[in-house]
């Protein structure tokens, strides 16, 4: 069951999360390697029957739902750490926070200072550290470190600190570090599956520790949020995305699985740079690609099962949209950029209603920029005014402009237009630049996905101000150098008219005596408890309606106070809260849609995705 133990009394021999089967040769001789090891020191490994209640503890909720037929009634063997390397697993360690009796029985004495002190002490002392670093890259540094030493502190520090600490782990101090992960790079975290892996990407999957993986992130690295072609320091992105999954969605950290393919990069700066991490070669297209792609995506099935998600993370437009249509009726795929983005998009909208006046069909919109972000939004708005209005979604779209670097894109030219970009081709003279774009369409809300920075100039904004009274602006393109706006210009260029939200986050800004705060605008919101809600219900396939579900949770819990304040999404510190929530509904309409394959359905979804969220308290060990 799902229920989190009350007592968190569990021995460290029944903790261990990384097993090995017995039976298969390799697998036997690191049993034996871990039984002398365990003569040596302690009687550490044991074997114990996996389906008694003792090897899951609170975070191991879902291991019966997710383990196969074959991994219930196989009996496992649980190498357990002790002593100094305890101390050096940072699933287990927890430093000073080690009771006496802790020290005694599991070999620390003299290992650790007299001193003891509590997970928030421990907490304390490291927020007063993070905060005397004045360079965000260090702060990301000092997470990471804390991440490979103390993974339950790590999580602690996120989760009571999310406002502070996101824009560290995450946009925008993440895509500095993948620009710099060569440098800063110390211990791998994830897993790397290059061209050098080709026929071997199964026995890559199988040299994971972990065997009840619920969640796989999966870049390319051709286009990291705003900032292009990273190649394979692109694993700063899946190891961040990741992260989330576990402080803002509570999937524990050993269900989650980060993982880059590396093709080569056409990035010249890094294949010129010594300390690049990746393959020396440019991109492989094609069959190449494809042949990789479909390679890991049979691993994953055959090594994990059906049940768990690949989430395709910042691959550039042509690969983004190929893969999801080409895996989405045979594997749990959801794409963050198109699928995530559109869902906290179109929530951020939905609420903004209460703010700007009108139904969704009342509304004319235009993006700037037509690729994963503005195409995904583009269609999850045409299709939730379907839906509302019964009117087809042929005819929804033509409520939606998009402007691409070519210009507005109009029906002639469909021709020369990418296939994900053509169903935005309405009937229009040509416009050769936003602004004139702007001028012609007199859009109500105007949308920035381009990657492309400070493209809402003074003008586009002054323009969308002048036919509205409270024009909607959202600066979607990450890090903040890529935001098409900053909140300073969007409140001031409007004269404090505007309705304000940003993919990366923007401090308050005061105009005119008045504090203006932006709201973030951020697939962060959404996918944490997406995948929440199809780890708990089983789902076996991600649907648009989900996406829709989740889109009105999130817009279902912008709070009065929250609206008077000018503000379309509730406050990342209630995160937790807000991914229930979003788990909840998205479960429901997996069970709803037959999808779902976890059973019974739980009676109260809500309270059942809040019982499995991963809780970062220390355990005591017997
Ligand atoms: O990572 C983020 O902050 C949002 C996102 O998916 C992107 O910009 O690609
Ligand atoms: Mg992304």
């Amino acid at each position: 069951s799902c229920a989190p133990t009350s007592a968190s009394l569990i021995s460290a021999f029944e903790l261990k999360g990384s097993l090995r089967k017995v039976g298969a040769e390799s697998d036997l001789k690191l049993l034996l390697g871990s039984l002398r090891m365990a003569s040596k020191v302690t009687d550490s490994t044991v074997e114990i029957d996996p389906k008694s209640t003792v090897g899951g503890g609170v975070e191991d909720v879902y291991g019966e739902d997710t383990a196969t037929e074959d991994q219930l009634v196989t009996p496992w063997t649980y190498s357990v750490a002790s002593g100094y390397s305890l101390l050096r697993d940072p699933q287990y360690n927890k430093g000073l926070a080690f009771t006496e009796k802790e020290r005694d029985a599991h070999y620390l004495r003299g290992l650790l200072p007299p001193a003891t002190a509590s997970q928030q002490l421990q907490e304390k002392k490291l927020m007063n550290t993070i905060r005397q670093y004045q360079v965000p890259l260090q702060k990301y540094m000092a997470l990471t470190e804390l991440q490979e030493r103390n993974e339950r502190l790590f999580y602690k520090l996120l989760i009571d600190n999310v406002e502070e600490l996101l824009p560290i782990v995450y946009t925008p101090t993440v895509g500095e570090a993948c620009q710099k992960f060569g440098s800063i790079f110390r211990r791998p975290q994830g897993l790397y599956i290059s061209l050098k892996e080709k026929g071997k990407v199964l026995e890559v999957l199988k040299n994971w520790p972990e065997r009840t993986v619920q969640v796989i992130v999966v870049t390319d690295g051709e286009r990291i949020l705003g900032l292009g072609d990273l190649g394979c320091q692109g694993m700063g992105i899946p190891v961040g995305k990741l992260a989330l999954y576990t402080a803002l969605g509570g999937v524990r950290p050993s269900a989650c699985l980060p993982v880059t393919i590396d093709v080569g990069t056409n990035n010249e700066q890094l294949l010129e740079d010594e300390f690049y991490i990746g393959l020396r070669q440019k991109r492989a297209r094609g069959k190449e690609y494809e042949d990789l792609l479909q390679e890991f995506m049979s691993a994953v099935k055959q090594n994990y099962g059906e049940k768990v998600i690949v989430q395709f993370e910042d691959f550039a437009n042509h690969n983004a949209f190929d893969l999801l249509s080409k895996y989405r009726t045979s594997h749990l795929v959801f794409n963050d950029d198109i699928q995530g983005t559109a869902s906290v998009v179109l929530a951020g909208v939905v609420a903004a209603l209460k703010l700007i006046g009108g139904s969704m069909s009342e509304h004319r919109f235009l993006f700037l920029g037509a690729g994963e972000a503005g195409t995904g939004i583009a269609e999850l708005i045409a299709l939730e005014i379907s839906k509302k209005t019964k009117v087809p979604v042929e005819e929804t779209r033509k409520k939606i402009w998009l402007v691409d670097s070519k210009g507005l894109i109009v029906s002639s030219r469909k021709d020369s237009l990418q296939h994900f970009k053509q169903p935005w081709a309405h009937e229009h003279e040509p416009v050769k630049d936003l602004l004139d774009a702007v001028k012609a369409i007199k859009p109500t809300v105007l949308i920035g996905s381009s990657g492309v920075g400070r493209t809402f100039t003074k003008e586009v904004i002054e323009a969308v101000s002048s036919f509205n009274e409270k024009p909607l602006i959202l600066a979607l393109s990450n890090p903040t150098s890529q935001s098409e706006c900053t909140a300073e210009e969007a409140y001031t260029y409007s004269e404090g008219r505007a309705i304000f939200a940003s993919g990366s986050p923007f401090d308050p800004v005061e105009y005119n005596g008045k504090v203006f705060i932006p709201g973030q605008s951020n697939n962060a919101y959404i996918f944490p408890g997406f995948g929440l809600g199809l780890v708990i219900s089983g789902a076996i396939r991600v649907h648009d309606d989900m996406l829709l579900a989740a889109s009105e949770a999130l817009a279902g819990l912008v709070s009065e106070e929250n609206f008077a304040q000018g503000l379309i999404y509730p406050p990342l510190s209630n995160i937790r809260k807000i991914s229930a929530q979003i788990a909840a509904n998205v479960a429901a309409k997996a069970y709803d849609l037959g999808v779902a394959t976890r059973l019974p359905r739980p009676e109260n979804l809500l309270k059942y995705a809040e019982s499995c969220m991963y809780s970062p308290i220390y355990r005591n060990y017997r």
